[in-house]
Protein backbone atom coordinates (compact mmCIF):
# COMPACT_ATOMS: atom_id res chain seq x y z
CA UNK A 1 0.00 0.00 0.00
CA UNK A 2 1.70 3.29 -0.75
CA UNK A 3 2.28 5.94 1.79
CA UNK A 4 2.64 8.34 -0.56
CA UNK A 5 3.66 9.27 -4.14
CA UNK A 6 5.19 12.49 -5.65
CA UNK A 7 4.66 12.57 -8.84
CA UNK A 8 6.87 14.70 -11.13
CA UNK A 9 7.03 17.77 -8.10
CA UNK A 10 9.64 20.24 -7.21
CA UNK A 11 10.25 20.41 -3.69
CA UNK A 12 12.34 23.49 -2.35
CA UNK A 13 12.23 26.80 -0.23
CA UNK A 14 10.47 29.67 -2.18
CA UNK A 15 11.72 29.59 -5.76
CA UNK A 16 14.96 27.71 -4.87
CA UNK A 17 14.19 24.54 -6.42
CA UNK A 18 16.16 21.71 -4.52
CA UNK A 19 14.87 19.01 -5.97
CA UNK A 20 13.37 18.82 -9.63
CA UNK A 21 10.66 16.87 -10.96
CA UNK A 22 10.68 14.24 -8.10
CA UNK A 23 9.01 11.18 -8.79
CA UNK A 24 8.90 8.97 -5.68
CA UNK A 25 6.60 6.13 -4.32
CA UNK A 26 6.88 5.17 -0.76
CA UNK A 27 5.12 1.86 0.99
CA UNK A 28 4.03 1.53 4.24
CA UNK A 29 5.67 -1.52 5.98
CA UNK A 30 9.26 0.00 4.27
CA UNK A 31 11.96 0.72 6.38
CA UNK A 32 14.00 3.45 4.23
CA UNK A 33 17.51 4.73 4.19
CA UNK A 34 17.96 7.79 2.64
CA UNK A 35 21.39 8.72 1.79
CA UNK A 36 23.12 11.40 -0.33
CA UNK A 37 26.31 13.82 0.81
CA UNK A 38 25.62 16.57 2.68
CA UNK A 39 23.55 19.14 0.66
CA UNK A 40 21.78 16.39 -1.31
CA UNK A 41 19.00 17.05 -0.57
CA UNK A 42 17.85 14.37 2.00
CA UNK A 43 16.34 16.97 4.71
CA UNK A 44 13.88 19.20 2.04
CA UNK A 45 12.77 15.76 1.16
CA UNK A 46 11.91 14.58 4.84
CA UNK A 47 10.25 18.12 5.12
CA UNK A 48 8.26 17.87 2.22
CA UNK A 49 7.28 13.46 3.67
CA UNK A 50 6.89 15.19 7.07
CA UNK A 51 4.75 17.86 5.99
CA UNK A 52 2.98 15.36 3.93
CA UNK A 53 2.08 12.61 6.18
CA UNK A 54 0.89 15.04 9.64
CA UNK A 55 0.58 13.25 13.00
CA UNK A 56 1.08 10.17 11.45
CA UNK A 57 4.68 10.41 11.94
CA UNK A 58 7.01 11.01 14.58
CA UNK A 59 9.99 13.23 13.86
CA UNK A 60 13.52 13.17 15.59
CA UNK A 61 14.84 15.83 14.07
CA UNK A 62 18.51 16.80 12.30
CA UNK A 63 20.56 18.61 15.45
CA UNK A 64 18.40 17.10 17.77
CA UNK A 65 15.78 20.02 18.62
CA UNK A 66 15.78 19.69 22.24
CA UNK A 67 15.37 22.69 24.41
CA UNK A 68 19.15 22.70 26.58
CA UNK A 69 17.57 24.21 29.78
CA UNK A 70 15.31 22.09 30.33
CA UNK A 71 15.49 18.64 31.92
CA UNK A 72 15.19 14.98 29.99
CA UNK A 73 11.80 15.04 31.41
CA UNK A 74 10.44 17.97 29.70
CA UNK A 75 12.02 17.59 26.86
CA UNK A 76 10.26 13.90 26.07
CA UNK A 77 7.00 14.99 27.23
CA UNK A 78 6.97 17.91 24.86
CA UNK A 79 6.89 14.60 21.94
CA UNK A 80 3.02 14.65 22.94
CA UNK A 81 2.07 18.60 23.51
CA UNK A 82 -0.10 18.97 20.87
CA UNK A 83 -1.97 15.47 21.84
CA UNK A 84 -3.52 16.95 25.01
CA UNK A 85 -5.19 19.96 26.35
CA UNK A 86 -2.93 23.26 27.13
CA UNK A 87 -3.51 22.99 31.20
CA UNK A 88 -2.93 19.11 31.25
CA UNK A 89 0.49 19.97 29.82
CA UNK A 90 1.11 22.97 31.88
CA UNK A 91 0.42 20.32 35.23
CA UNK A 92 2.33 17.56 33.78
CA UNK A 93 4.98 20.18 32.59
CA UNK A 94 5.37 22.06 36.72
CA UNK A 95 4.35 19.38 38.99
CA UNK A 96 4.47 16.09 37.03
CA UNK A 97 1.93 13.52 37.45
CA UNK A 98 2.65 10.04 38.47
CA UNK A 99 1.43 8.15 34.51
CA UNK A 100 3.71 10.95 32.44
CA UNK A 101 6.66 10.43 35.08
CA UNK A 102 6.25 6.82 34.55
CA UNK A 103 5.83 6.68 30.66
CA UNK A 104 8.58 8.55 30.32
CA UNK A 105 10.29 6.84 32.97
CA UNK A 106 9.96 3.97 30.50
CA UNK A 107 10.43 5.31 27.44
CA UNK A 108 13.85 6.49 27.98
CA UNK A 109 14.79 3.44 30.47
CA UNK A 110 14.17 1.74 27.19
CA UNK A 111 17.61 3.66 25.29
CA UNK A 112 19.30 3.59 28.25
CA UNK A 113 18.88 6.98 30.05
CA UNK A 114 17.50 5.77 33.20
CA UNK A 115 18.48 7.94 36.58
CA UNK A 116 18.45 11.30 34.11
CA UNK A 117 14.80 12.41 34.17
CA UNK A 118 15.49 15.43 36.13
CA UNK A 119 19.12 16.15 34.56
CA UNK A 120 19.11 19.08 32.15
CA UNK A 121 19.68 18.32 28.63
CA UNK A 122 22.68 20.92 28.69
CA UNK A 123 24.70 18.92 31.07
CA UNK A 124 24.15 15.64 28.61
CA UNK A 125 26.89 14.30 26.35
CA UNK A 126 26.25 14.09 22.51
CA UNK A 127 25.33 10.34 22.62
CA UNK A 128 22.88 11.19 25.04
CA UNK A 129 21.35 14.05 23.96
CA UNK A 130 20.55 11.59 20.50
CA UNK A 131 19.04 9.50 22.93
CA UNK A 132 16.66 12.29 24.36
CA UNK A 133 15.60 12.87 20.75
CA UNK A 134 14.51 9.61 20.13
CA UNK A 135 12.94 8.98 23.31
CA UNK A 136 11.01 12.01 22.64
CA UNK A 137 10.31 10.83 19.17
CA UNK A 138 9.42 7.43 20.29
CA UNK A 139 7.03 9.47 22.93
CA UNK A 140 4.70 10.93 19.84
CA UNK A 141 3.38 7.51 19.66
CA UNK A 142 3.54 7.15 16.26
CA UNK A 143 3.51 4.15 13.46
CA UNK A 144 5.62 6.00 11.40
CA UNK A 145 9.38 7.13 12.30
CA UNK A 146 10.83 9.98 10.25
CA UNK A 147 14.52 10.82 11.24
CA UNK A 148 16.97 13.00 10.09
CA UNK A 149 20.74 11.32 10.88
CA UNK A 150 19.40 10.32 14.33
CA UNK A 151 22.10 8.14 14.75
CA UNK A 152 24.78 10.80 14.07
CA UNK A 153 25.97 11.23 17.68
CA UNK A 154 26.67 7.90 18.61
CA UNK A 155 29.26 4.66 18.27
CA UNK A 156 28.43 2.05 16.05
CA UNK A 157 27.21 -0.39 18.27
CA UNK A 158 24.49 1.74 19.80
CA UNK A 159 23.67 2.93 16.58
CA UNK A 160 22.58 -0.69 16.02
CA UNK A 161 20.72 -1.02 19.17
CA UNK A 162 19.16 2.76 18.26
CA UNK A 163 17.97 1.34 15.17
CA UNK A 164 16.92 -1.72 16.81
CA UNK A 165 14.34 -0.09 19.00
CA UNK A 166 13.08 2.33 16.21
CA UNK A 167 12.65 -0.09 13.94
CA UNK A 168 10.66 -2.45 16.61
CA UNK A 169 8.37 0.47 17.63
CA UNK A 170 7.47 1.78 14.20
CA UNK A 171 5.83 -0.26 11.00
CA UNK A 172 7.81 2.22 8.88
CA UNK A 173 10.82 4.35 9.20
CA UNK A 174 12.58 6.83 6.50
CA UNK A 175 15.98 7.52 7.72
CA UNK A 176 18.82 9.76 6.51
CA UNK A 177 21.84 8.54 7.86
CA UNK A 178 26.11 7.84 6.49
CA UNK A 179 26.47 4.47 7.75
CA UNK A 180 26.30 2.45 4.94
CA UNK A 181 26.58 -0.87 6.11
CA UNK A 182 24.07 -0.03 8.29
CA UNK A 183 21.54 0.92 6.01
CA UNK A 184 22.43 -1.93 4.21
CA UNK A 185 21.49 -4.46 6.84
CA UNK A 186 18.60 -3.11 8.34
CA UNK A 187 16.49 -1.35 6.15
CA UNK A 188 14.14 -2.90 3.63
CA UNK A 189 15.20 -0.16 0.73
CA UNK A 190 17.70 2.83 0.14
CA UNK A 191 16.94 5.52 -2.04
CA UNK A 192 20.04 7.53 -2.86
CA UNK A 193 20.57 11.80 -3.78
CA UNK A 194 22.69 13.23 -5.55
CA UNK A 195 22.50 17.08 -6.45
CA UNK A 196 18.63 17.02 -5.97
CA UNK A 197 18.30 13.42 -7.84
CA UNK A 198 17.50 10.13 -6.68
CA UNK A 199 20.29 8.12 -8.52
CA UNK A 200 19.74 4.99 -6.34
CA UNK A 201 16.44 3.38 -5.31
CA UNK A 202 16.83 -0.54 -4.81
CA UNK A 203 16.27 -3.12 -2.87
CA UNK A 204 18.86 -3.18 0.32
CA UNK A 205 19.77 -6.79 -0.72
CA UNK A 206 20.52 -6.12 -3.91
CA UNK A 207 23.13 -3.04 -3.46
CA UNK A 208 26.71 -3.10 -2.26
CA UNK A 209 29.01 -0.57 -0.27
CA UNK A 210 30.92 0.33 -3.67
CA UNK A 211 27.34 1.40 -4.90
CA UNK A 212 26.60 3.57 -1.48
CA UNK A 213 30.07 4.86 -1.13
CA UNK A 214 29.76 5.98 -4.93
CA UNK A 215 27.06 8.63 -3.87
CA UNK A 216 29.70 10.37 -2.02
CA UNK A 217 32.57 11.78 -3.98
CA UNK A 218 35.61 10.91 -1.11
CA UNK A 219 33.70 7.32 -1.74
CA UNK A 220 35.77 4.86 0.26
CA UNK A 221 35.79 7.38 3.72
CA UNK A 222 32.21 6.08 4.81
CA UNK A 223 32.75 2.21 4.20
CA UNK A 224 33.20 0.33 7.79
CA UNK A 225 31.43 2.48 9.73
CA UNK A 226 28.90 0.34 11.17
CA UNK A 227 30.24 -2.53 14.23
CA UNK A 228 31.89 -5.72 12.66
CA UNK A 229 30.49 -9.10 13.51
CA UNK A 230 26.85 -8.36 12.37
CA UNK A 231 26.27 -9.62 9.28
CA UNK A 232 25.05 -12.32 7.40
CA UNK A 233 25.78 -10.75 4.30
CA UNK A 234 29.55 -10.33 4.45
CA UNK A 235 30.61 -11.94 0.85
CA UNK A 236 28.39 -8.94 -0.36
CA UNK A 237 29.38 -6.08 2.16
CA UNK A 238 33.16 -7.37 1.35
CA UNK A 239 32.36 -5.81 -2.51
CA UNK A 240 33.53 -2.57 -0.74
CA UNK A 241 36.52 -0.78 -1.51
N1 LIG B 1 15.75 26.65 4.59
C1 LIG B 1 16.41 26.65 3.44
N2 LIG B 1 16.28 27.67 2.56
C2 LIG B 1 16.93 27.67 1.38
N3 LIG B 1 17.74 26.67 0.96
C3 LIG B 1 17.90 25.62 1.77
C4 LIG B 1 17.25 25.56 3.06
N4 LIG B 1 17.60 24.39 3.64
C5 LIG B 1 18.43 23.78 2.78
N5 LIG B 1 18.61 24.52 1.66
C6 LIG B 1 19.42 24.15 0.50
O1 LIG B 1 18.87 23.00 -0.09
C7 LIG B 1 19.90 22.13 -0.54
C8 LIG B 1 19.68 20.75 0.07
O2 LIG B 1 19.82 20.86 1.49
P1 LIG B 1 19.37 19.70 2.46
O3 LIG B 1 19.46 20.25 3.85
O4 LIG B 1 18.07 19.16 2.02
O5 LIG B 1 20.52 18.62 2.21
P2 LIG B 1 20.92 17.35 3.06
O6 LIG B 1 21.13 16.25 2.09
O7 LIG B 1 19.90 17.11 4.12
O8 LIG B 1 22.29 17.79 3.71
P3 LIG B 1 22.94 17.43 5.14
O9 LIG B 1 23.38 15.99 5.09
O10 LIG B 1 24.06 18.40 5.26
O11 LIG B 1 21.86 17.67 6.18
C9 LIG B 1 21.22 22.76 -0.15
O12 LIG B 1 21.73 23.41 -1.29
C10 LIG B 1 20.83 23.76 0.90
O13 LIG B 1 21.69 24.87 0.89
Amino acid sequence: MPLLTFDSVDLGYGTQVVLPGLTLSLEAGERVALLGQSGAGKSTLLAEIRRRLGNAAAWCPQGHGLVPLLSVYHNVYMGQLERHAALTNLVNLLKPRREAWQAIDAVTRELGLEGLLRRPVAQLSGGQRQRVAIARAFFQGREIFLGDEPLASVDPHQALRLLDRIQARHTSSIIALHQHRLALEYFDRIIGLRDGHVVLDAPARELTLAQLDALYPDAGKNAGTSPPGHSDREARLETSP
